[in-house]
């Protein structure tokens, strides 16, 4: 497959004389096959915005390469500039504009023809609306809005960050058929957002972060078969035992998530161990099921998200995961 998408070792060190330096991006890596709607995921502070905004030249890696359909950026950006939509952050519009002449400003500015406009407005659902101020909208029809100033100029490769933000559900589940259609269509796009069911749903592929470095990456079939084999859930007799469950499974080497009312364990291979330890605790279990894996939950695992009751989870205080230096070898260099 065609690789739209390239990026191998990008580093990104925020500095400031107040707050010292922070390392955004840590030689992340990752690859977007032609075609494809890829999820990017992350939990908060993980590195995403950074990536895009550095793919699109909005500011400066301090290491690694990136390629877009086979350019190299931010040097070829002029010319690959043409074949990319994308909305980054909330793009601001002329509240006093109505949405059609928001587009046609746009669309004479980048040469794109005039019937292009009426065509996107009826791609996001704005036809009938598109004749009333920017200022009236919801942050909905912003959103969409935003998406259709994206779609001008009929980009190969589209970036959306966190498309459905704002959106109620029957206007993302309008997203997700758009953005499904968009790929039908021979265009590829890069998805980042929090919705992880939604990601699930739409994606063909995926790519998570976490601290700067790419924790996994590849087809969603593939990322879940990864961590699908062996996670158990816990519940005891006495919800107040879970603590204390907790921590004897882990101290028996176990990888324990726990949540209000149960327990998750990853790589559990033989379940009745689990069992048989806590009942040696004193610890009596009323369910050992084996999970049906979803995005969340291997994202929580992989990025070390969970809640935990009694905690408040601090931003950067995501996965170093396996405990490593680097988290990862995914075959390594360009396009990996
Ligand atoms: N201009 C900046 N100056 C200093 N630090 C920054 C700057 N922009 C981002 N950072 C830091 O870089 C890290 C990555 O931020 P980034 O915005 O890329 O995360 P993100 O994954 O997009 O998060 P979110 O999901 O919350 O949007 C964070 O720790 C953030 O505080």
């Amino acid at each position: 497959m065609t690789a739209v998408l390239e990026i191998a070792g990008l580093r990104k060190t925020y500095r400031s004389r107040r707050r010292g330096t922070r390392n955004a991006l840590d030689g992340f890596d990752m690859r977007v096959e032609a075609g494809q709607v890829h999820g990017f995921l992350g939990p908060n502070g993980s590195g995403k915005t950074t990536t895009l905004r550095t793919l699109l030249g909005l500011i400066r890696s301090d290491g690694g390469r990136m390629a877009i359909l086979g350019h190299e950026v931010p040097a070829a950006l002029p010319t690959v500039a043409r074949q990319v939509g994308a909305i980054v952050e909330s793009p601001q519009f002329f509240p006093h504009f109505t949405a059609r002449d928001t587009l046609s400003l746009l669309a004479s500015a980048g040469e794109v023809p005039r019937q292009r406009v009426d065509e996107v407005l009826e791609l996001v659902g704005l036809r009938d609306r598109a004749g009333e101020r920017v200022k009236t909208y919801s942050l909905g029809m912003k959103q969409r809005l935003a998406v259709a100033s994206a779609l001008l100029k009929n980009p190969k490769l589209l970036i959306l960050d966190e498309p459905a933000n704002g959106l109620d559900p029957g206007g993302i589940r309008e997203m997700r058929t758009l953005t499904r259609t968009l790929a039908e269509s021979g265009m590829t796009v890069l998805l980042s957002s929090h919705i992880l069911g939604e990601i699930q749903l739409i994606c063909d592929s995926v790519t998570i972060i976490s601290l700067g470095r790419r924790v996994a990456f590849g087809p969603v079939g593939q990322v879940l078969a990864q961590h699908a084999s062996s996670a158990v859930r816990v519940r005891l007799e006495a919800v107040t035992d879970l603590p204390a469950a907790a921590d004897a499974l882990t101290r028996a080497g176990l990888q324990v998530t726990p949540y209000p009312d149960h327990l998750m364990l990853a790589d559990v291979d033989k379940p009745a161990v689990v069992s048989r330890l806590l009942a040696e605790h004193g610890l009596y279990v009323s369910e050992l099921a084996p999970v049906a894996v979803d995005l969340e939950s291997v994202f929580l695992e992989l990025t070390a998200t969970a809640p935990v009751p009694g905690q408040h989870r601090q931003v950067d205080e995501s996965a170093r995961v396996g405990g490593a230096a680097r988290p990862e070898t995914t075959g390594g260099g360009w396009g990996a």
